[in-house]
This record gives C-alpha cells, sequence and structure tokens, in this order.
C-alpha cells in the first residue's frame, strides 16, 4: 500500500538522467556536466541538440554531417502548409497551430512502420521534428500576415534560418547569435512538466510524434512555457497605463496578483538563464530602447528588495527576461511559446529515448478519497 502523497510529484526522483541537471540552491544548470554559461557563450544550438542526443560535443565533421541531415528535413509537407494556412485562417493561436502540426509531420514519416523500440528510427524521427516546426511555425506567422511561406535557407543554421522564414530578411549577426542562444538556453531542463508528459507518453512505447505533440501541450499553460508571453504582456500593460512601473507593481502585488516569470519549482535562486538572458536584453536596449529592459529590472529590483520574494526563494525564471529579448528581436509575442517549444523539442526527444532505453511504464497512483460503498440505482429510480 502506497501511502506517501507528493501532490504535484514534488521531490519524487523518477528516472535517472544523465542529459541535464539543475542546483536549485545555487542556481546552476548543466547539461551533460556543460556549464549553461559555457554552452550560450561557446556552442550553436545544433552542437547542443548533438550533444544532448549523442553524448558528446561534435567533432567538426560530426556537426557538419548533422547540421546536413537536419537541414535536409526542414521542408513540410503541402498539407502541413495548407493547414496552417487554415489555422491561421481562423485566428488559431500558435500553440495549438504547433501541436497540429507536430501531430501532422508524422503522415509524412518515411519509417513509420519502424518498431516502437527501434531507438535509432525514433532518433532519426526526432530529428525530422527539430528540423520542421521552425519552418511549420514561420509558415503559420507568414499565413497570418496575408504572406506566402519563405523556403528555408541551407545555408543558415536553425536559429538563423527560422528568423529568415520569419521575416523574409537575413538576421545580422546580433540578432542570429542572440535568437541561438535563446534556444540554448532552453533546450533542456530536468524533468520539467512538458518533458515529463512526454516521458509519460513514451513510457507507453508510443511513438515520439506523440510524445513531442504532448510536450507542446503540456508547454503552452501559464505556470510553464505560456509565462515568457505572459511576462511581455504585462510589461506592455505598464507601458500603457502610463503609470510609474514601480507604482504599477506595488499596486499588482497589493493585489496579491502574481508576476509571471517569477517563482520555479526547482529554482530558489535566480534561474541561471535569466542572467544571461537579462544580460542579452541590456545589450539589445543599449542599441535601441530601453524602455521594456527598464520595466523588467524595476520590477526585480521592487520584488527582490521591497517585497523580499528572493529571499523566499522566488526568483526570476527563464521566462522573466526571455520576452524582452525576443521584443526587441521583433518577434510576434504570441510566438515565444513556440519558440520555447522549438528549442524543447530537443530536449524532450533526449529524455524520451534515453527513458525509453531502459523503458518501465510510468503509473502513479492516486490517494482514493470518494465513497467506498454506495448502492446502485437504476436510472429510472433516480
Ligand atoms: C519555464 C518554466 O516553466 S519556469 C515557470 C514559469 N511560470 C511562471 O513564471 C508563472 C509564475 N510562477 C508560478 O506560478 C510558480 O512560481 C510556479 C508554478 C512556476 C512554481 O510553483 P510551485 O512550485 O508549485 O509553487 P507554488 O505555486 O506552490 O508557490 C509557492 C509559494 O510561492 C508563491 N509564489 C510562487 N510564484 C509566485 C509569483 N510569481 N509571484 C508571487 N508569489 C509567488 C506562492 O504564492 C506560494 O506562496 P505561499 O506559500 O505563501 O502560498
Ligand atoms: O524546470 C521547470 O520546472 C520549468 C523550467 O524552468 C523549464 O522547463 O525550463
Amino acid at each position: 500500500m502506497v501511502d506517501d502523497l507528493k501532490k504535484g510529484l514534488e521531490g519524487v526522483l523518477v528516472a535517472e538522467s544523465e542529459l541535464s541537471s539543475i542546483d536549485g540552491d545555487e542556481g546552476r544548470l548543466i547539461y551533460r556536466g556543460y556549464t549553461i554559461e559555457d554552452l550560450a557563450r561557446g556552442a550553436s544550438y545544433e552542437e547542443v541538440l548533438y550533444l544532448l542526443w549523442h553524448g558528446h560535443l561534435p567533432a567538426e565533421d560530426e556537426l557538419e554531417s548533422f547540421t546536413a541531415a537536419l537541414n535536409e528535413e526542414r521542408e513540410v509537407s503541402d498539407d502541413v502548409l495548407a493547414t496552417m494556412e487554415r489555422l491561421a485562417d481562423a485566428d488559431e493561436r500558435p500553440m495549438a497551430a504547433l501541436r497540429t502540426a507536430v501531430s501532422m509531420f508524422s503522415a509524412s514519416e518515411p519509417e513509420s512502420d519502424a518498431e516502437p523500440d527501434d531507438l535509432e528510427a525514433s532518433l532519426r524521427k526526432g530529428r525530422r521534428i527539430t528540423a520542421k516546426i521552425p519552418t511549420a511555425l514561420a509558415a503559420f506567422e507568414r499565413y497570418r500576415l496575408g504572406e506566402e511561406p519563405i523556403d528555408p535557407d541551407p545555408d543558415l543554421g536553425l536559429a538563423a534560418n527560422f528568423l529568415y522564414m520569419l521575416t523574409g530578411e537575413r538576421p545580422d549577426d546580433v540578432a542570429a547569435e542572440t535568437f541561438d542562444q535563446a534556444l540554448i538556453l532552453h533546450a533542456d531542463h530536468g524533468l520539467n512538466a512538458s518533458t515529463f508528459t512526454s516521458m509519460v507518453i513514451g513510457s507507453t512505447m508510443a511513438d515520439i510524434y506523440s510524445a513531442v505533440t504532448g510536450g507542446v501541450s503540456a508547454l503552452s499553460g501559464p505556470l510553464h512555457g505560456g509565462a515568457n508571453q505572459d511576462v511581455m504582456e504585462v510589461l506592455m500593460e505598464i507601458d500603457e497605463s502610463n503609470k510609474d512601473p514601480l507604482e504599477w507593481v506595488e499596486e499588482a502585488t497589493d493585489e496579491g496578483r502574481r508576476i509571471p516569470g517569477f517563482g520555479h519549482r526547482v529554482y530558489n535562486v535566480k534561474d541561471p538563464r535569466a542572467k544571461i538572458l537579462q544580460e542579452r536584453s541590456k545589450e539589445l536596449a543599449a542599441e535601441g530602447d530601453s524602455k521594456w529592459y527598464d520595466i523588467t529590472t524595476t520590477i526585480e529590483e521592487y520584488l527582490t528588495e521591497e517585497k523580499g520574494l528572493v529571499a523566499k526563494g522566488i526568483a526570476p525564471n527563464v521566462d522573466f527576461y526571455s520576452g524582452s529579448v525576443y521584443y526587441q528581436l521583433g518577434i510576434p509575442i504570441d510566438m515565444y511559446t513556440p519558440i520555447f517549444a522549438m528549442s524543447r523539442a530537443g530536449g524532450w526527444i533526449a529524455h524520451v529515448l534515453e527513458y525509453q532505453e531502459d523503458n518501465r511504464l510510468i503509473r502513479p497512483r492516486a490517494r482514493y478519497t470518494g465513497p467506498e460503498s454506495q448502492e446502485f440505482v437504476p436510472l429510472e429510480e433516480r
């Protein structure tokens, strides 16, 4: 009889993993032993994908063939494009469009007959999904603008190519590098809610398309990936209120409003990814409009110093500074969470395949609190 209730599975160990580790008291994050700071500074998103999926950082020739293989898989089918157009016309949310797109990708999967335990085939499928997500998302955005989608550019890396397909213009180095870094920062993060969702699906030996579709669904919520859009909406609300940001945040917290981008199940201190994104936001602000960066730092200072939230373990998480970075890169606000998914797909796939290698069906239990015994009354007598 299991009787140890852990609501929200807080602190429960359910698997071993070599992929990423978080020290929530020190604010430290590593992917396979490499600090997030080193990876963000020195690697590309493709190198990080390779690291997560293949266990080591690629040598130059390994990276070249890996990148070429990814680039070859970027195109999506006409059916996916037509669906993106229909969903854009119907004013669907981009996260829902992405969920639909990932599910549809499987219709053109060349290895659909591979056995569920053929992990090499699942990895190739994962590569196809990861390569196609930016194309489907950018096409959706183009249709929303009343424009035709832009074909992927094989000479551009995943990050730069996404920005190119989104806007029709090749990004400058600062934009491409900043966005690539954002993808690295979001690629993996232990057994967060969306990764665990993917693993639960994968533990039934369902296919990787189902697992990634589930990951997108779980990420969409405001307590998880959806918070990055909410942060930007709060910044805009403050701007539009014409109030002093300090006054706004005082009133909001007095009303008991939760500020998105603050708090985390594992970190008790500032998320190391937020520190890196804060630097990027500050650099972009120095080149252009510092308004968004200034509002975020005002909120952070107030919540930290006046409200003492950080002392209570409620500090900025990854979503707090990503919004102002993406805004300054000209990315539409409701694309922020899909971008998170675009990056995190790499982590979902890595965790599902790692877990399936030594699979055990994930099946926890609930403590039953309903009645023990009731007399059944037929419908006509109720
Ligand atoms: C990529 C990511 O998923 S990062 C997280 C993104 N989500 C957000 O930024 C949304 C805002 N944050 C939150 O809602 C939460 O901090 C979560 C969901 C991320 C983590 O929550 P949990 O670990 O379940 O903590 P829980 O919701 O129980 O909060 C614990 C305490 O911190 C407080 N708290 C948590 N987040 C915040 C916040 N953003 N603002 C103010 N207080 C907060 C709660 O009120 C609670 O206080 P209490 O114990 O006095 O009642
Ligand atoms: O780890 C978590 O619970 C949420 C998070 O920061 C992430 O998924 O990146």
